[in-house]
């Protein structure tokens, strides 16, 4: 993605939340996913966490720190450590701010945290906030395989105005500044548009890469 003409050009969906649409190659995606399935097969395995609002449809598995409503620890739920982000992620993200911004911020934010989820068919995700994180560093979010409904609200409420993307695999969406605690979710995905070439067959796979501001001691 060096050749400017080539590039994918981003579009502002909100102050601070921007769209890349087809960031990642064919290449970059099937390894992202290759790289999922090992994550998924690792010590902290994949939960369908219990909510506020009852049990999540979505499958997740952290990276770096542990996710479970709503805080983050060092430790799985057995007691053993969480494994630190795998620095594949932290690099995309610096890749993926300097692509949507422009610009990298100085200093550069220090990731060490992402989500993944998986999306079957029916799995959608309600209208929230990220706001476990103690730092105020964009939330880089990547896009795997069947392409979804991403609603992006205001910091308000849950409810109108929002914006509908399509979030289709390969795609890149980042969200900082005024927007890093704007309400979203995944109000549907679209079974079987997933592109063979991205080494997916069904369902949908989400990575936030974040920064969690907090300290392992
Ligand atoms: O699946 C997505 O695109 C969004 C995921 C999300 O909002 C989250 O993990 O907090
Ligand atoms: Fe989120």
């Amino acid at each position: 993605m060096t050749d400017p003409l080539f590039s994918p050009a981003p579009v502002e969906i909100a102050p601070g939340a921007v769209h890349v649409p087809g960031w990642l190659d064919h290449a970059e995606q099937r390894r992202l996913v290759d790289l999922c399935r090992a994550w998924v097969r690792g010590p902290g395995g994949m939960t369908r966490h219990r909510t506020r609002g009852g049990t999540m449809s979505v499958a997740m598995t952290s990276l770096g720190w542990y996710w479970r409503p709503y805080r983050y620890s060092a430790t799985l739920p057995d007691g053993t450590p969480v494994p630190p982000l795998p620095p594949i992620l932290g690099e995309l993200a610096l890749r993926a701010l300097k692509d949507a911004y422009g610009a990298l911020p100085d200093p550069a934010p220090d990731y060490d945290v992402a989500l993944v989820n998986f999306y079957g068919a029916g799995a959608t995700m309600g209208m929230h906030q990220d706001r476990d994180e103690r730092d105020d560093a964009p939330v880089v979010s990547l896009s795997l395989g069947d392409t979804c409904v991403f609603r992006f609200g205001n910091t308000a409420t849950r409810t109108r105005p929002y914006t509908d993307v399509e979030l289709r695999g390969g795609d890149l969406f980042v969200f900082g500044g005024p927007s890093r605690l704007a309400y979203h979710g995944v109000p549907r995905t679209r079974p079987g548009t997933a592109d063979p070439a991205s080494g997916m067959r069904s369902g949908r796979l989400n990575i936030t890469v974040r920064a969690s501001g907090l300290r392992r001691d």
